[in-house]
């Protein structure tokens, strides 16, 4: 026997409908894609009270309730909700900076698909939208001893408020002055690998006989800090995030000849004769792949250190760049709690102060759709927004959630 949907779900069409919902006590909004009700409500579980999410299912009479990867909006005074297109959810936070407003809900994008694949059960993830056009996220790979430690050590510590490492996990031992936490989260095969069950990881890889593998939580805590998010991964995670839609900027750092690339290795002394052996084995697929064309934007040549890290400045255009932590467009954006939303064709509209008694200061915002880029994991970026009459923030209206 299926279970009931609450009375509130039962005319729902695409838009966005908001109903008291007893079991959460708030208000939800509900939005139907397909056979699927995806309701929206207030969560106690942590400190910060985010959204809640229940899905129920047509079909079968059921309500599940997802595995929800990303980092979750916490609680404003109200929420609209909106279906920009078959995969996504576009989520406005009341009363929050433009940064903090608006929040898409990916509930068949392909990243969500690859991530139900692997859990094996309903999956959605959240990816925090903001305005402007954020700087893409940087990937480097290269051979072992090449130089990429080296290189992305010189870039953060020139750097520190612009750019962010991704801490991988990984099942190899530390090295000496390697720290938990900072150079990699280093743990248990059995435990990562229940972790890549999860659904934790946006992609992982073997490598010289051990598993590495960027999280979903390592890309966003930098992202979430407003960051510009630098991955040292292997040809195959370069591969794999390509696939993704984090957008990167892919670099290979190639050595100048496969000799100096030994002799780095061997000078670092970092590595047993056994495994200097196996990296220096896998170095010629991995130059072979890095250097073959499609998968990388630039190549970098590590022969003398200085002159490289010019070029990776340059092709980064910060060589006449100060170190400054990406500033967000300020727009003069604010969702007062009483607003609806719709979609019509690529945009989205925002109409605030349409409670009828502040007429003439009724505002419409114009959200372009077609500007959107990235999403989970990691932020949406492009959000363009337009306004059309005059600006109220003082509208009172219902509380949503
Ligand atoms: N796919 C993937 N590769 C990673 C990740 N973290 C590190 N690697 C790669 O794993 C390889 C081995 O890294 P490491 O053991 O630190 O040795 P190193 O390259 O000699 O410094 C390098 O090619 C790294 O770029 C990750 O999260 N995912
Ligand atoms: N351009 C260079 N010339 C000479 N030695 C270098 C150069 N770049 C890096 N090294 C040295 O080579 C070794 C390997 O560099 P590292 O950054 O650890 O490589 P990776 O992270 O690619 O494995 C280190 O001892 C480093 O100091």
């Amino acid at each position: 026997m299926g279970e009931e949907a609450p009375e509130f779900l039962g005319n729902i069409d695409k838009n966005s409908i908001l109903g008291y919902d007893s079991e959460s006590q708030g208000y939800s909004s509900s939005i139907a894609i397909g056979d699927k009700i995806y309701v929206l409500g207030r969560s106690d579980d942590d400190a910060n009270s985010s959204f809640s999410l229940k899905v129920f299912d047509k079909l079968g009479g059921k309500w599940s309730n997802p595995t929800v990867l990303g980092t979750k909006p916490t609680l404003s005074k109200g929420h609209s909700a909106v279906l920009i297109n078959k995969n996504q959810i576009l989520v406005l936070k009341s009363d929050s900076s433009p940064d903090e407003c608006f929040w898409f809900l990916e509930v068949d994008t392909p990243f969500v698909k690859k991530q139900r694949e692997l859990v094996g059960r309903e999956v959605v993830a959240w990816s925090k939208g903001i305005t402007g056009d954020a700087p893409k996220p940087i990937v480097i790979s290269g051979p072992s001893g090449v130089g990429k430690g080296t290189l992305i050590a010189k870039l953060m510590k020139d750097y520190p408020t612009t750019f962010g490492f991704s801490v991988s996990h990984t099942t190899r031992a530390p090295r000496e002055k390697e720290v938990n936490g900072v150079h990699y989260h280093f743990t248990e095969r059995s435990i990562m690998e229940k972790d890549i069950r999860d659904g934790e990881f946006l992609e992982t890889a073997a490598v010289h006989g051990n598993l590495y593998g960027t999280s979903i939580e390592a890309v966003e805590a930098v992202t979430n800090g407003g960051k510009r998010c630098i991955l040292d991964i292997d040809v195959q995670g370069a591969r794999s995030v390509r696939a993704s839609s984090l957008e990167a900027i892919f670099i290979f750092i190639c050595p100048p000849s496969f000799d100096e690339l030994e002799k780095r290795l061997r000078s670092r002394g970092t590595e047993t004769e056994e495994q200097v052996q196996k990296r220096l084995r896998n170095a010629k697929a991995e130059l072979d792949q890095g250097t073959s064309p499609g998968l990388f934007d630039h190549i970098l040549v590590n022969d003398d250190l200085e002159t490289c890290y010019e070029n990776l400045k340059k092709l980064l255009a910060l060589d006449e760049c100060t170190d400054v932590t990406y500033q967000p467009a300020r727009e003069n954006f604010k969702v007062p709690v009483c607003h609806s939303v719709t979609k019509e064709d690529h945009k989205v509209l925002i109409h605030c102060g349409n409670n009828g008694l502040e007429a003439e200061t009724a505002i419409t915002f114009v959200l372009d759709l077609t500007l959107l880029k990235g999403g989970a994991p990691g932020r949406t970026r492009g959000l363009h927004i337009s306004a059309g009459g005059p600006l109220t923030e003082s509208v009172n209206g219902m509380g949503q959630v």
